[in-house]
C-alpha cells in the first residue's frame, strides 16, 4: 500500500471513478485492515492541514469546526499540523470524551497535547474556516450548535475547505440533508474528497456546496466498479479522412417546431449542423415558418415531415413540438432509425401508455433511442415528482433507462448519462450560463450529430453533453452572456 497520497485537483485525467458511501467504508475498513492504527486519519488531517495551507498561504487565525465523529478527528489532526506550523487554529469541537469513535479520540488527545485552542463558540474574526462537522457519516441534519456553526461557515466571506464532503450534503446524491432554503452558500469554497471521489459532489446541489475539488486518496487504490464515472474531459476530434463526404457523418432530421416555437427545432437542426452532420433536414411543423426558416438557414434542408427519410436518419424529434407532436410519435418511433426525444416528445410519451409501448420494442429492434429530459420531464415520464427525481438523480436517471431500454440524459447541473448495462456518467462540463431557454434543444441537435457519425450510443451522448457544457466553461467573462442561438453556433 503506498504511503501518504497526493492531493490532486481533478484537471489531470479525463475520468474519475465515484464512489458511494458503502463502497468507500467498505475500502476504509480493508486499508484499516492493512495498516497500522490511526494512520487514514493521519494522512487525511495532514493532507487536509497542507490543502489549507495551499488555500489560504496567509491565513494565520483558522477556524476548524470539529464534529463529534471521525470527520472531526480528521480537523483535530489537521489543528495539530497548522498549529506546529505556525499557524493559530481555534477548534470548536463537538465530541464528548468517552462516546467517539476510537480514531477521533486518538486525534483529540494529540491535539490537545500539542498545544491546540479549544474554544466553545467560534471566532468573531477569522482568515480560513474548516468544516470537519460532518462526513461520510451525516446522515442526519444538523441541529443546535452544529447548525449555527454551518450557517456561520456558509455565511461567511471567508474561504471555506470541506473536508471529506460538506456537511449536510448527502454524498451518494447531492442532496442537502436539511432541505429548507437556508443553504445560499456565500463563501469561496474548496473541498478535499478522502480515499474516493463521491457522487453527491457533481450533481445536484454538489457543485454549489463543493466548490473546487481536490482529491487525496490516502494512499489506499479503490478497487471496486465505480457507482459512477465522472466525465472530466474528452479527446479532440479525430481528424476527418480528406476522402470523406457529406454522406460520411450521417443525416439528422429535426421534427419540430410547431405554430410559434419553430425557433426550438432550428435551433436543434443549427446545433446539429455546427456540430459536425453531414446533412441536416428540419421537419417544421409550423407551414408558415418554412420560407423563412430556409431562407435565414440555406445550409439545412426545410422538408415536409411527410418526405423525410426516417429510417436512414438520426432523428431529433420534439423541440418546440407542443401537444401536436403526439400525433407524430408512433411514426417517429417506429421508422427512425436512431432517436433523440426531447422535450414535447417525451411529455407525449409520458402520458400515452401505447407510445410507451413502442418505445421500449425499438432496443431489441436494434434501434438506439437517446431521451432527454429535464427534471420535471423526467418525473412525467416516472410518474413521480421533480423533487423527488433531485432526490437521488443517478436512481432516476438509470430507473428511465432500464424502463424504456434507452440512453437518458437527465439534464441539470450535473447531468447524468444512463444506459442499461453501463455504470452512469456525471457530465462536469458546462455552468449556469446555460441556463437560459433554448440550450436544452442545442443539446438534442448536438446530440443527433453524434448519434449520427457513431457506432457506439452512449459515448456519443457522453461526448455531446461534454461538449455543449464545454461551450459554457470556455465561454469568456467579460463576452456578451451566453444564449441558445450563440450556444448553437459554438457547439462543436
Ligand atoms: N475512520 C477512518 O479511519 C477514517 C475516517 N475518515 C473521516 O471520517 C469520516 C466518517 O466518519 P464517521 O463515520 O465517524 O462519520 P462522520 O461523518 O464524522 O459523522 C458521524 C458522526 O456525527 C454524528 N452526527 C451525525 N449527524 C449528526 C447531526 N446532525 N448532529 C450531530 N451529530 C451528528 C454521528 O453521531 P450519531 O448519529 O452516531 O449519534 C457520528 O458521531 C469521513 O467522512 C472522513 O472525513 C477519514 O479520515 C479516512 C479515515
Ligand atoms: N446550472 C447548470 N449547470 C450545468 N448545466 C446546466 C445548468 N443549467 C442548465 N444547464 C443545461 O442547460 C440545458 C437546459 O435544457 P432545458 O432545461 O431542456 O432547457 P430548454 O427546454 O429551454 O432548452 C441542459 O443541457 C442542462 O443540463
Ligand atoms: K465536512
Amino acid at each position: 500500500m503506498k504511503t501518504q497520497g497526493l492531493t490532486q485537483t481533478l484537471s489531470s485525467q479525463a475520468t474519475w471513478p465515484l464512489h458511494s458511501v458503502a463502497q468507500t467504508q467498505a475500502l476504509e475498513h480493508e486499508a484499516q485492515a492493512a495498516l497500522p492504527a490511526h494512520t487514514l486519519m493521519q494522512r487525511a488531517g495532514l493532507a487536509a492541514a497542507q490543502l489549507a495551507l495551499a488555500i489560504a498561504p496567509h491565513a494565520q487565525k483558522i477556524w476548524i469546526a470539529c464534529g463529534p465523529g471521525n470527520n472531526g478527528g480528521d480537523g483535530l489532526e489537521a489543528a495539530m499540523h497548522l498549529h506546529a506550523w505556525c499557524k493559530h487554529p481555534i477548534v470548536t469541537w463537538l465530541g464528548k470524551d468517552g462516546d467517539m469513535p476510537a480514531d477521533a479520540k486518538q486525534s483529540w488527545l494529540r491535539a490537545k497535547d500539542a498545544g491546540v485552542t479549544f474554544a466553545e463558540q467560534p471566532p468573531v474574526q477569522f482568515d480560513l474556516a474548516i468544516d470537519a462537522l460532518l462526513g461520510i457519516g451525516g446522515q442526519r441534519s444538523p441541529e443546535g450548535l452544529m447548525a449555527q456553526w454551518l450557517g456561520a461557515m456558509q455565511r461567511s466571506d471567508v474561504s471555506v475547505l470541506c473536508v471529506d464532503v460538506p456537511t449536510g450534503l448527502l454524498a451518494d446524491t447531492g442532496e442537502w440533508l436539511d432541505t429548507s432554503p437556508q443553504h445560499h452558500v456565500k463563501a469561496k469554497r474548496h473541498t478535499l474528497s478522502l480515499l474516493t471521489l463521491k457522487p453527491g459532489l457533481f450533481t445536484a446541489n454538489g457543485r454549489d456546496a463543493a466548490g473546487h475539488i481536490w482529491f487525496n486518496d490516502l494512499g489506499v487504490t479503490a478497487q471496486k466498479t465505480p457507482t459512477a464515472w465522472l466525465q472530466h474531459s474528452q479527446p479532440a476530434h479525430a481528424p476527418r479522412a480528406h476522402s470523406s463526404h457529406k454522406g460520411s457523418f450521417g443525416d439528422v432530421a429535426v421534427i419540430g417546431g410547431a405554430p410559434g416555437m419553430s425557433g426550438a427545432a432550428m435551433l436543434a437542426a443549427l446545433a446539429a449542423l455546427h456540430g459536425g452532420a453531414g446533412r441536416v433536414f428540419v421537419g417544421l411543423m409550423d407551414e408558415d415558418a418554412k420560407h423563412a426558416a430556409t431562407a435565414a438557414h440555406p445550409p439545412l434542408m426545410v422538408r415536409d415531415i411527410t418526405h423525410l427519410a426516417l429510417n436512414e436518419s438520426t432523428v431529433v424529434c420534439g423541440c418546440g413540438g407542443g401537444d401536436a407532436v403526439h400525433a407524430l410519435m408512433p411514426q417517429v418511433l417506429s421508422s427512425s432509425q436512431q432517436l433523440v426525444l426531447d422535450a414535447d416528445a417525451l411529455n407525449a410519451i409520458a402520458r400515452d401508455t401505447a407510445l410507451q409501448s413502442l418505445l421500449k420494442k425499438r432496443s431489441p429492434r436494434h434501434k438506439p433511442t437517446v431521451l432527454t429530459p429535464h427534471p420535471l420531464e423526467a418525473a412525467r415520464l416516472l410518474n413521480c415528482s421533480a423533487k423527488e427525481v433531485q432526490k437521488n438523480r443517478l436512481h432516476a436517471a438509470q430507473q428511465l433507462a432500464n424502463t424504456f431500454q434507452c440512453v437518458v440524459v437527465l439534464k441539470g447541473s450535473g447531468s447524468i448519462i444512463a444506459s442499461p448495462g453501463h455504470t452512469p456518467v456525471i457530465n462536469a462540463s458546462g455552468n449556469a450560463r446555460l441556463a437560459t431557454a433554448g440550450t436544452g434543444d442545442v443539446l438534442a441537435g448536438l446530440i443527433g450529430a453524434y448519434l449520427a457519425r457513431s457506432e457506439d450510443p452512449f459515448a456519443a451522448t457522453c461526448q455531446a453533453v461534454f461538449a455543449h457544457g464545454q461551450v459554457a466553461n470556455a465561454w469568456p467573462s467579460d463576452a456578451a452572456a451566453l444564449d441558445a442561438a450563440l450556444l448553437a453556433a459554438s457547439v462543436r
